[in-house]
């Protein structure tokens, strides 16, 4: 889809189900954080648009992001917009990014960041021409394969495993958390305001 890189989770998946749902939904989401931030592949993000939250972490999982030069397009950990907190792994990826007190700003406030803040931020790495998006990810890929791969996935390895093991660890603990926090009735009130208010915005 143009404009957006990534809305971030589907908000229809976390308000209104059951408890069980939400457990096999963040079991997902955990997987996929897992599968992406713990990859030895290069992984490359071409943001060609706007990166909410979820959206946010996938892009920060991978190695190099590239970011449409658009201040339109913005991209943050913006779960307190919604009522709701960026779980300990979310943040821990930020922080291995931009480092402890801009992601304390960032989350508190639930910052969205158009692309050139971004860029200053540190939260992406380059800017380039919407129609370059793909071509320039394509060019970092190939510096990026240039490296010796063990040395590579290595060094990789050693910079995410505590993030990693943080969250292998505490997997269960981290599901249970989400279903009680996801299921109040607070919550779901703040998620459904939250996305009335999207689709007032129309
Ligand atoms: C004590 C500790 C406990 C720990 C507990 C942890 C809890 C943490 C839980 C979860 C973490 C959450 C992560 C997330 O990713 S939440 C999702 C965040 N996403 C957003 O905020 C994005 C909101 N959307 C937008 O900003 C915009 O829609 C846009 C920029 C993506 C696109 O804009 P535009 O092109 O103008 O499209 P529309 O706004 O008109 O949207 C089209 C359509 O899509 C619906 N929609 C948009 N985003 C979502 C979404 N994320 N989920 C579901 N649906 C979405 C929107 O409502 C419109 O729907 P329609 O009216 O029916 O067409």
């Amino acid at each position: 889809v143009s404009k957006i890189f990534s809305a971030g989770l589907d908000i229809t998946e976390m308000s209104g189900k059951s408890n069980e749902h939400y457990a096999a939904f963040w079991r997902a989401v955990q997987e996929m954080w897992l599968k992406l931030y713990g990859s030895n592949m290069v992984t490359i993000a071409a943001i060609n648009g706007s990166s909410p939250a979820g959206g946010c972490l996938m892009a920060l999982c991978c190695d190099y992001r590239i970011m449409a030069d658009n201040p339109k397009f913005a991209i943050g950990l913006n779960e307190t917009q919604l009522g709701i907190v960026a779980p300990f792994w979310f943040k821990d990826t930020m922080i291995n990014t931009i480092g402890n007190r801009a992601t304390e700003l960032s989350l508190q406030l639930g910052q969205m960041y158009p692309a050139p803040e971004a860029l200053k931020f540190g939260l992406v790495d380059k800017l380039v021409p919407e129609d370059k998006v793909q071509s320039a990810a394509a060019a970092a890929m190939s510096q990026w394969l240039s490296v010796p791969d063990h040395a590579r996935q290595l060094t990789k390895s050693m910079m995410r495993k505590p993030a990693i093991d943080r969250l292998v660890k505490q997997r269960e603990a981290d599901i249970n958390n989400f279903v009680s926090f996801i299921s109040k009735d607070s919550i779901q009130k703040s998620l459904q305001i939250y996305m009335d208010r999207l689709k007032q915005k129309k």
